[in-house]
Formats: C-alpha cells, structure tokens, sequence
C-alpha cells in the first residue's frame, strides 16, 4: 500500500518535470496555477483561524495571514534582501506607498508588512474565492475602481478612520499590476488621504521581478528581490493645493530607486 502511493507520488514528480521541461509556457502556467492554488488553500486553512483567534473582520489578523505568507517564498526560490525597516518606526499612521508588478508581490509584501496595516484593494478581489474571504479578514479596503466617485468616498473615510484606529494603510498608487521595469504614471488617492489626514508618506520600492519573472516571455525562476523602506515624506502643513507636488516627488524618488535596485541607469545619468 505504502509503496503504492510512494509508486504514485514518483509519478506525479516525474510528471511535473517533463512537463516543466516541455516548454517554457507550460512551466510557467504551472508555476502560476501552483501559486494560485497555494493561495486558495491557504486562505481555506488560515481563515478559520482568523475567526477563532480574533472572530471576525480585523487587522489582527493581517499577523495570522503575514506568518503564512512568509512560508510561500521557500516553494518558488525566492529571497528577499530589505532595507530600511527602520523607517516604518514613525509614530502613529501613515500611508505606505509601493510598486506593484505582480500577484506575486503578496509575497513581498507580506515579507515587511508592519503591524495594523491595511492595503486598498480593487472590490473584484472580494469574489475571488477563499483568498477574498481572508482579504476581507484582514480588514483589507475594497474600492470600486469603476466610480471614481465612489472611490474617493471610501478614501475619504480612511482618511479619517485611520487617525481615530491607529492604522497605516498600504496603497499601489499605480493602480493596477506593472511589470515592464518601470512605474507608472501615479493615482493621487493615497496622497490626499495623507493630506487630508496630515500623516507621513513612507515609499517601499521592490526591485524590478523582469530577470526572474515575465510574464509576457513566460520566465518564473528563481530569484532575489531587492526592497527598499525610505525615509517618511511629512505632510503636516500641507493642503489640497500641495498633492500633484507631492505625488511627483514620491513618484520621482521611487522611480530613481527602482532603477538603482534593478541595476539599471537612472534617466538623469543617461541623459548626461
Ligand atoms: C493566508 C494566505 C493568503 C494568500 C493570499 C492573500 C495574500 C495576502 C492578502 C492580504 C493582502 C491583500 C492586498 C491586496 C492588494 C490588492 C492591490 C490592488 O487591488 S491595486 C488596485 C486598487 N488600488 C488602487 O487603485 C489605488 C490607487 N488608485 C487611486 O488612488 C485612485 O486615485 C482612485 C482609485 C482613488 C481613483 O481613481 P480614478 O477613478 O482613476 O480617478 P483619478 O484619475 O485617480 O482621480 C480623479 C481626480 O480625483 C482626485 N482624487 C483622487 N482621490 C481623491 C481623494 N481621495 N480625495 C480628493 N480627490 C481625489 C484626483 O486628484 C483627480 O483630480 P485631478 O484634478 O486630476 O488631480
Ligand atoms: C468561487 C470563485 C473562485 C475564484 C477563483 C479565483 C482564483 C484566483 C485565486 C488566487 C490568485 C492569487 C491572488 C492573490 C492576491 C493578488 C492581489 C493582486 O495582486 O491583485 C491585483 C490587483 O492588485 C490589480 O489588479 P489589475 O492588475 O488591475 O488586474
């Protein structure tokens, strides 16, 4: 009987390796489906957890969700090289902005997640099954992003929520998954809530996934991620009038880190 399974699960393995080894777009929809399906699973097993832990919708459990997610990494060989924790030290709330390349960044982003700190999420992502229902757990913030006028709704009650709860919310001012080396153009949510609630902003750069991970060219291997925490941007003083400044300069700031992460030449040097 043992031998049987043993028989089986040699099976399976063999499998796996000729079918990675058939084409590289096998091997990364397999890799992808395997992550997707870790995620799922995960979610199934963790979120009763969650619910006899702390029983219901809170932050709490983004703890719970973090030591899971850190495990994902050791399955798709990644490593992650940080920097700068420190500068997740400020008192009270604040608004962490970061690149978003992926739905491999959960990982990354799980691998610094400070504590009492929710993400702005697109509304989609509550239907995605049990991964939806952990978010929702989490006490992660769903935006239409159809409505601007509702999602400057929702924006406005965080800003105001998050002084009163004591969180730090985590927003991808792009706006949707990137993954071409670059950034794009910034949305200016995260910034008026950090106007409006008078709080720092902290930028978080990963550096760029495109030599491990490219999804267009079908490449999942292995690989070190760099991540960078950067000083606080204060905005006490700052009004409505101030937001587009403020939006370029993080943008600028981490745009140039990005490129000094992935090694490749910041714009002002190529230009000179
Ligand atoms: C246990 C195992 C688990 C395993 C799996 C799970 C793993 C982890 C689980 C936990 C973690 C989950 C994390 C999930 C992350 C998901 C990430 C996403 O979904 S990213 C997509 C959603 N996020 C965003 O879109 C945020 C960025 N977008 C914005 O900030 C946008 O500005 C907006 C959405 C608020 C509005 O966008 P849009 O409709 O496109 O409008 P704009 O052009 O941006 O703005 C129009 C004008 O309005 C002004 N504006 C914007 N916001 C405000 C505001 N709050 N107050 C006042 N005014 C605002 C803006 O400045 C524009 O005016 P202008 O005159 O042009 O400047
Ligand atoms: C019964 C329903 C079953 C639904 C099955 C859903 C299958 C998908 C399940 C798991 C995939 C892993 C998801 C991890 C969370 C990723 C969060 C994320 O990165 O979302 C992308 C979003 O930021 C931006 O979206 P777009 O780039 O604009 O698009």
């Amino acid at each position: 009987m043992e031998l049987g399974w043993l028989l089986w699960g040699a099976a399976v393995l063999l499998l796996l390796h000729v079918l990675m080894g058939l084409s590289p777009a096998v091997n990364f929809a397999l890799r992808i489906g395997f992550y997707s399906f870790l995620c799922l699973l995960a979610s199934a097993l963790t979120a009763p957890v969650c619910l006899l832990v702390n029983g219901g919708r809170t932050v709490k459990n983004m703890r719970i969700i973090r030591a899971v997610v850190r495990t994902f990494k050791y399955f798709f060989g990644l490593r992650f090289e940080v920097k700068g924790l420190e500068n997740f030290k400020v008192e009270g709330p604040a608004i962490i902005v970061s690149n978003h390349q992926s739905i491999l960044d959960m990982m990354g982003l799980m691998e610094i997640l400070p504590d009492n700190c929710v993400q702005v999420a697109k509304k989609e992502l509550m239907y995605a099954g049990t991964v939806g229902l952990i978010i929702y757990l989490g006490g992660v913030i769903f935006i239409n992003r159809k409505s601007t006028t509702d999602a400057k709704m929702v924006m406005a009650e965080v800003a105001k929520s998050m002084t009163a709860d004591n969180v730090k919310v985590w927003v991808y001012p792009e706006g949707t998954r990137n993954c071409t080396g670059d950034l794009l153009p910034f949305k200016k949510g995260a910034f008026h809530i950090a106007v409006q609630a008078q709080v720092p902003v902290i930028p978080v750069v990963y550096s760029s996934f495109t030599s491990f991970y490219n999804p267009k060219t079908k490449l999942f291997t292995s690989g070190k991620i760099k991540v960078e925490v950067l000083p606080p941007i204060e905005t006490k003083g700052l009004t409505s009038d101030d937001v587009s400044d403020l939006t370029d300069r993080c943008f600028h700031t981490m745009r140039e880190t990005l490129f000094r992460l992935s090694g490749r030449p910041s714009e002002s040097k190529k230009s000179s």
